[in-house]
């Protein structure tokens, strides 16, 4: 079966939500899919290091949600080869932060990229601005990354 890691940084539980949603559009594509909130390095390998998706929102001054710091660390520490891992990164964001905009995807975008993960998807960023709900502007991309599994 198909695995699908999905490693969530969240602070105010939308970019935790939007995990959830994919959850249930892959299991009915019997992906077998796993979320990790406030994730370790070890919890996600031992269930995959096949495919990473990263659902991440941005706080502070594009800085990383809490519980998706201690993961950034570990990978960032560690650097372990990803090579055959095959990646993509969901950001949510408010535009109107400017220059910070989606700082959070970003950071880990740029980490997967240097550990050598393949990317699976360009990443996506969702502006608040524009969609309230993150889901009406991420569908169609969500389907084209299950489409790739
Ligand atoms: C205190 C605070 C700081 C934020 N900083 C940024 C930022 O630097 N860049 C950005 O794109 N969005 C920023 N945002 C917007 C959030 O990333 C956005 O609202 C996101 O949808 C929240 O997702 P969450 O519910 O998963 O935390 C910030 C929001 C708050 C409340």
């Amino acid at each position: 079966m198909t695995q699908l890691a999905i490693i969530v940084g969240s602070v105010y539980g939308g970019a935790a939500d939007l995990a959830a949603q994919i959850q249930e559009k892959a299991q009915d594509k019997s992906i077998e899919v796993s979320i990790f909130d406030d994730a370790t390095l070890q919890q996600v390998t031992d269930f995959t290091t096949e495919h990473w998706l990263v659902v991440t929102s941005t706080t502070g001054q594009g800085d990383l949600p809490p519980n998706i710091e201690g993961f950034y660390h570990q990978l960032n520490d560690t650097f372990p080869m990803l090579s055959d891992t095959k990646a993509a990164v969901l950001a949510l964001g408010d535009s109107s932060y400017g220059e910070t905009f989606c700082g959070a995807g970003t950071l880990m975008a740029n980490l997967l990229d240097e550990l050598g993960c393949q990317q699976l998807m360009p990443a996506l960023h969702i502006d608040a601005c524009e969609h309230f709900e993150a889901i009406n502007g991420a569908r169609e991309w969500i389907d084209d990354l299950l489409a790739q599994l």
